[in-house]
């Protein structure tokens, strides 16, 4: 990717680096990129929250995060040098006095980044606060997590209000689905590779599956997975964006508008879901008890703090279409669902089948090439090929098999740690890059299409599908693709490393 400024150092101020995110993905991603000596060697990290804490205290915090956390034992060399970089203040975000001494932490001479790891609420309190400091200048990047808003309306409020403080170039939206590896690697994948460049249209393709399944529940998330749902949670952003990037046309360049441009047009191309289509091409389901990995789970309305009322969906299957010339025909299929047998994303390529069959009546049904990109856990690339039996046959007649070409990363590149998303998308923020961050037109594009399936499921007032914890979804996401004599594939995966 182009990165637009040079690596120098920076106070990275991580707002809400107390919670949950912070904990578990944040603080350990930047102890890893210390690790890899990433970090400029006089960038500072400075922690904020609400509570009291000594700079003692807060290190003694980040210690024990990244011991629970960091996936390794703790290497006292990183850990000394990340923890002279670090620094503490208590603010109350909400109020703006509680930011009178936060200058004295920052240098203004430089750039500032502030993660804004907290509910999107107080993402305007955050800006405001700031501003009352004085120190908000062009230099000032500011990093905002997802979801932005409940709907359109509510995402154009939050980013306006931070926007009256910072210009787009200084805005860094998160989803950590586009720092991963093998997301980052459509890219190269489609554009390095003439064999996919040219093939890679209604033509040759007759229809893509994208998948992203998780084991895991709601994990103690009630509050906010119950207002959100699978929609806002995982199809609004990692799934569109999955989306965007296989469908796009070829960016001019990798710089961040180029690849921001081409996402934008697949969003404002998708066909709008709404009452009239609603029930012909989407299922949402929720979970209900059962076995995942052969433990037992309870049901999403018995999960803790639940309202057994519920209709919010755990599992969104929807047939998408984008109404352009490359993909007229081609449907994509979408798939994403909490409590599924086992966590794996995939994006599954079905070509179209051989016009004519020189193979005689054994082999009427010719099976399609597929391209199965395995995004995770085991991540790697695979494509099914027709390829001839070796050996004589009394007839003369040629046998065929299925066969597979995989390039597996944990086998290819068994030297190579695969870096988790946030710890690519954090020095990505540190260098200025905005090319794997999301612009605000395609995030309110995005939410035009998702609130219009939305309000049609509201409409319909027909409650979610239920499915059994440990199975791929409702018997009608089946039905989607079976009515049209697809099926979905079945994932292979199993992690090697
Ligand atoms: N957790 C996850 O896996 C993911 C989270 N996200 C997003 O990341 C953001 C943070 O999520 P998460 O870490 O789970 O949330 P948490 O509630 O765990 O953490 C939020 C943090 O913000 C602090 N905070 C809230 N209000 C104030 C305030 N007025 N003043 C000072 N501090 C405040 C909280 O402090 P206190 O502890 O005192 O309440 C806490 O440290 C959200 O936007 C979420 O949607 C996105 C993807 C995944
Ligand atoms: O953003 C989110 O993503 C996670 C899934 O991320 P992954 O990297 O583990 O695939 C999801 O569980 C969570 O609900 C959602 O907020």
């Amino acid at each position: 990717m182009a990165v637009e400024n040079s690596y120098e150092p920076c106070d990275f101020v991580l707002f809400g680096t107390l919670g949950d995110l912070s904990r578990r993905k944040l603080l350990p991603s930047l102890y890893q990129l210390e690790k890899a000596e990433l970090i400029h060697p006089d960038t500072k990290i400075i922690g904020v929250a609400r509570q009291d804490l000594t700079v003692e205290d807060y290190i003694a915090e980040v210690k024990a995060n990244i011991e629970k956390f960091g996936g390794s034992d703790l290497c006292e060399a990183t850990w000394s040098r990340l923890c002279a970089r670090l620094d503490y203040v208590c603010v109350d975000m909400k109020d703006i006095n509680s930011f009178k001494t936060f200058d004295e932490h920052v240098d203004p001479s430089r750039t500032m980044v502030c993660y804004l790891a907290t509910p999107p609420a107080i993402y305007g309190d955050i800006c405001r606060g700031l501003h009352s400091c004085k120190i908000i200048d062009s230099s000032v990047r500011v990093v905002l997590e997802k979801p932005i808003g409940h709907d359109l309306e509510s995402s154009k409020n939050i980013n306006d209000q931070v926007s009256e403080y910072f210009d787009e170039k200084q805005i860094y939206r998160i989803d950590h689905y586009l720092g991963k590896e093998t997301v980052l690697n459509l890219i190269s994948l489609r554009f390095a590779n003439s064999i996919f460049a040219t093939n890679w249209d209604h033509n040759c393709i007759d229809h893509v599956q994208i998948s992203v399944a998780e084991s895991v529940g709601i994990e103690g998330r009630w509050g906010y997975f119950d207002d959100a749902g699978q929609m806002r949670d995982m199809v609004q952003n990692h799934l569109l964006q999955i989306l965007s990037l296989v469908a796009m046309e070829p960016p001019t360049t990798l710089d961040a508008d180029s690849i921001r441009d081409e996402k934008l047009k697949v969003l404002r191309a998708l066909r709008p879901i709404n009452a009239s289509n609603v029930s012909d091409v989407t299922v949402r389901g929720q979970y209900t008890s059962g076995f995942v990995k052969g433990e037992e789970v309870p049901g999403y309305l018995e999960e803790d703090d639940a309202n057994t009322q519920s209709t919010t969906e755990t599992f969104v299957a929807i047939k998408a279409e984008i109404d352009n010339w490359r993909w007229a025909g081609v449907p994509f299929y979408l798939r994403t669902g909490k409590r599924m047998p086992t966590k794996v994303s995939e994006v599954v390529i079905y070509f179209k089948r051989q016009p004519h069959n020189l193979f005689g009546a054994s082999f009427k049904n010719l099976p399609p090439n597929k391209l199965v990109i395995r995004l995770q856990p085991d991540e790697g690339v695979e494509i099914t090929v027709m390829n001839k039996v070796p050996g004589l046959t009394s007839t003369g007649s040629m046998d065929l098999q299925k066969s597979k070409l995989n390039l597996s990363f944990s086998e290819a590149f068994a030297d190579d740690r695969i870096p988790d998303a946030y710890e690519k998308l954090l020095l990505e923020v540190m260098l200025g890059n905005q090319a794997l961050f999301v612009r605000r037109d395609e995030i309110e594009q995005a939410w035009t299409w998702v609130d219009s399936i939305l309000d049609a499921w509201e409409q319909s007032n027909e409650p979610p599908e239920p499915y059994q914890a440990g199975t791929w979804g409702p018997v009608n996401s089946i039905g989607l693709l079976a009515r049209e004599n697809r099926s979905w594939y079945e994932s292979k995966q199993v992690k090697t490393k």
